[in-house]
């Protein structure tokens, strides 16, 4: 039977503002997604049994919970394919951690079913049934560093300098309903101007989740002593950022041992994209 490993890379907010609440209780967002060089896992194996079953790190996640069953559960009406699908998750990245782990897995299924499954939906068509997954979905579809609006969905391109960053997750499952819908979250910044540059940005969720979880507080601080750094998304990972692996590097290796963290580098292109080009080459040879 057919196998494809893929990475479902991480995200990184580098600012995220939030620009209002809309009537359907979301968020209008403006937001820079960068994609990162690490993220967790997934090995895609068809199965004569017409399932889907998950193995590995499920971490206590229901099936049915679990957004990599959910992004295949929403292909299945497009599949042209008698056979099931075996997923082997390794989980890198921390849950809830504004890193984007269950909406890249979700995403990275999604890429991966529609070629194993000859569903044949464009990039167009898997990030509408991204959005229905979550709103951090379709830019793990388009696998591309983008300027979000939106609730996240209305991505423009956008090019960024290749830089380092180490990632540090403080340990604490920062929930991002909690975060929105608390009533102390700022929700009024005004949409950046042309030309804007990113001094001018921040994350509207930085101070609250601060005040909410001190450890991401102590996080930010400890980081901040080395390298411009902010929190990602709800958090509560926290990103520092650096021109050089060795210099990340050096930090990382000063972390204290109750955090954990890794050093990573931004991509243009999601290293899922990448490889799945790659298979589908050598599928065809
Ligand atoms: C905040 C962001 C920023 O990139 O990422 P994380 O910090 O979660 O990684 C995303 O917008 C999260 O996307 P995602 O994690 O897919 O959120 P969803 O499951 O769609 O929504 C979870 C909840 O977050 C709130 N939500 C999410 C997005 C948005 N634009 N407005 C919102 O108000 C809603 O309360 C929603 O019920
Ligand atoms: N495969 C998965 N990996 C991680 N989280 C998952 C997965 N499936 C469902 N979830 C749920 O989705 C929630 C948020 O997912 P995620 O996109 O990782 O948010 P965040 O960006 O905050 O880390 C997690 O807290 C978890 O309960």
């Amino acid at each position: 039977m057919k196998t494809l490993t893929l990475t479902a890379p991480a995200k990184l907010n580098l600012f995220l503002h939030i620009n209002g609440r809309r009537a359907d209780g979301y968020h209008e967002l403006e937001t820079l997604f960068t994609m990162l060089e690490y993220g967790d896992e997934l090995t895609f194996s068809l199965i004569k049994q017409d399932i889907v079953e998950i193995g590995g790190d499920v971490a206590g996640i229901p099936l049915q919970e679990n957004l990599i069953y959910r992004a295949a559960e929403a292909l299945r009406p497009h599949k042209k394919s008698p056979f099931g699908a075996h997923v082997q998750l390794v989980k890198k990245l921390p849950m809830g951690g504004g890193v984007g782990g269950g909406s890249s897995d979700a995403a990275t299924t999604l890429l991966a079913l529609n070629t194993l499954w000859q569903c044949d939906l464009s990039l167009d068509q898997l990030a509408d049934i991204g959005l229905s997954l979550g709103a951090d979905v379709p830019v793990f579809v388009r696998g591309k560093t983008a300027l979000a609006q939106g609730v996240g969905e209305k991505l423009s391109p956008y090019t960024l300098a290749k830089k380092h960053y180490l990632v540090v997750f403080p340990n604490v499952h920062v929930g991002t309903v909690e975060v929105f819908t608390h009533p102390e979250l700022p929700r009024n910044t005004p949409k950046l101007p042309e030309g804007w540059t990113i001094d001018q940005t921040h994350n509207d969720c930085q101070a609250l989740v601060k005040k909410l979880y001190p450890e991401v507080e102590k996080t930010l601080s400890w980081l901040l002593k080395y390298a411009p750094s902010r929190m990602t998304g709800t958090g509560g990972c926290c990103f520092a950022e650096f021109d050089s692996a060795q210099a990340a590097q050096r930090v990382l290796e000063q972390l204290p041992s109750h955090w954990t963290g890794f050093v990573t580098q931004s991509a243009s292109e999601s290293i899922a994209h990448r490889q799945l080009a790659a298979w589908r080459k050598d599928e065809v040879k």
